[in-house]
């Protein structure tokens, strides 16, 4: 997989990407064939313990960029800029962007519109492939007030539009669109000749992103109304250390296979 494949696949295949922050979770994934895999920086949420993105930092990102680059030596993958580690100087930027892909990192994602357009314009000329994020920006969430649908307002719906033809035109290979109104993501989509990604974002975006434990079910108390769960892996495991619980109470484990025996 490569960024020009990803572009030709516009109107003829719908890209799927996923989540991974560990290496088991990126072997899943290079198996099961997915087309991009994203250290995203919900990393924070679903991993790390942390209520939001924000805390998220590049040193928590590279550790796991470089578990799921040994877990998914194959995959495309694409490495979320965590919150502050873009946005404040130009050099400081290029710099974090550039690390993701000294770790392993195709690609970097970075949140947010055309204020960004210098810095990508930037990490593009010297070698760095970057992906918008529109929408609902979780970074964002102290300015948005909550996790919130956009593009209800025609003002607003204009506002993303726009951004989204800024970032194409200053080279970004494809755009996530996130919790947005099916009817502005249809546009955007309609307008780019780059790929949109979505999450939240309704049936009409050239692919689909969904955070993996969101997927398998290792997050039951998480269930947004734009997520699908395929399966119920929280309760798999907790069946699973229940019974080992169980057997080591009632010296059911470990049995004579499981023991080393010395010699005589
Ligand atoms: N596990 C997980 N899945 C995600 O999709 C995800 C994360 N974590 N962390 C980073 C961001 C944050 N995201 C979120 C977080 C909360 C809602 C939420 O509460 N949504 C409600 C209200 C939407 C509304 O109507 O305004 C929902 O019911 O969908 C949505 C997306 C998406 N991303
Ligand atoms: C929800 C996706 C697009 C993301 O940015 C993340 O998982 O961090
Ligand atoms: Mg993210």
């Amino acid at each position: 997989m490569n960024i020009q494949r990803l572009i030709n696949m516009k109107g003829k295949e719908k890209i799927v990407m996923v989540t991974a922050y560990d290496t088991p979770s990126a072997k899943i994934a290079e198996k099961a064939g997915v087309d991009i895999i994203l250290v995203g920086d919900s990393l924070g949420n679903n991993v790390l313990g942390y209520n939001s993105t924000i805390p998220v930092t590049m040193d928590e990102i590279i550790i796991h960029l470089k578990a799921v680059k040994r877990g998914a030596p194959n995959s495309f993958i694409v490495a979320d800029m965590p919150f502050l580690s873009y946005g404040c100087s130009l050099e400081e930027s290029i710099k974090n962007a550039g690390l993701l892909i000294k770790n392993g990192a195709n690609a970097v994602k970075i949140e947010g519109g055309k204020i960004h357009c210098n810095l990508i314009r930037k990490c593009i000329n010297i070698g760095i492939p970057v992906m918008g994020h529109l929408g609902f920006t979780p970074q964002s969430l102290n300015i948005f007030g909550g996790y919130k649908v956009q593009g209800k307002e025609q003002s607003s719906k204009e506002i993303i539009l726009e951004n989204a033809v800024q970032l194409e035109k200053c080279g970004v290979f494809s755009i996530v669109l996130e919790m947005l109104t099916e009817d502005v993501s249809k546009q955007i989509t309609e307008k780019l000749s780059i790929p949109t990604i979505g999450i939240g974002a309704g049936r009409f975006c050239d692919g689909q992103v969904l955070v993996f434990h969101d997927i398998v079910g290792l997050n039951p108390e998480f269930k947004p109304k734009f997520s699908k769960q395929y399966a119920n892996t929280f309760t798999i495991m907790l069946d699973a250390l229940n019974a080992y619980k169980e057997d080591v109470k009632t010296n059911k484990f470990p049995e004579e296979k499981h023991i080393f025996k010395g010699g005589k």
